[in-house]
């Protein structure tokens, strides 16, 4: 199996991630294990409007025997409790770790249904990680636009971010560029991504930050 790897700031882009097989096996048990949070639940607004969001999404990570769990304070007010490792999530985090060396205790995970979900331009927000942590996005099924643009300059940086594939957001690339998932017309697949992060910051069982 052949890797094309890409470095960008300090960022890296690698294709064909995983076995093809492993892959492919772990997107089909995604689909049975992950429970999504109802996007109307994770509602926005600007402009004193408020819109559901334009993608699922759900909460996992290293959930402790007395239920504290890695918070991450993405924005907004209110976050979902996050849910003890499903089997196939934990394998992923422990490949992403014993091939990249970037360990994770926390994912977000996405789902674009089409062409019309997306994520705005946005800057990870990194309060809660662990010290200068990357953010390790493997990516499932239709392939998408990741586009970076840069604060100063406003150029673009687009990645086609395919099937089985790695893209490490480092902690440079995060403070100088702001990221998004574009919209597109096109016909699209699915897409699913599983975004990992090193979390420092801990909530008790009922959401309390400790
Ligand atoms: O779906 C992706 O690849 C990116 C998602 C993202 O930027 C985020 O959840 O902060
Ligand atoms: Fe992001």
């Amino acid at each position: 199996m052949s890797h094309a790897h890409i470095h960008f700031s300090d960022s890296k882009y690698t294709t064909n991630f995983l076995e093809p097989a492993v892959a492919n096996k772990a997107y089909k048990n995604l689909q049975q294990e992950i429970q999504y949070v109802p996007r109307q639940n994770l509602t926005f607004t600007i402009y004193g409007k408020t819109f559901p969001l334009p993608r699922d999404k759900a909460f996992y990570g290293d959930v402790d025997a007395d239920g504290s769990y890695p918070l991450y304070r993405y924005g907004g007010k209110d976050y979902p409790p996050v849910q003890q490792w499903t089997p196939t999530l934990q394998k992923l985090r422990d490949l992403i770790h014993e091939k990249t060396g970037h360990f994770c205790n926390h994912v977000v995970v996405n789902k674009y249904v089409n062409g019309n979900d997306h994520i705005g331009l946005h800057k990870d927000k990194t309060r809660d990680f662990v010290n200068d942590a990357a953010v390790c996005t493997l990516s499932f099924g239709g392939t998408r636009i990741l586009r970076l643009k840069h604060d100063q300059t406003g150029v673009n940086k687009d990645f086609d971010l395919e099937h089985n594939s790695l893209f490490i957001l480092g902690s440079e690339t995060n403070a100088n560029y702001k990221h998004s998932i574009v919209k597109t017309s096109q016909d699209c697949d699915i897409r699913v991504s599983l975004t990992f992060r090193n979390i420092a910051t801990r909530a008790d069982r009922q959401g309390k930050v400790l």
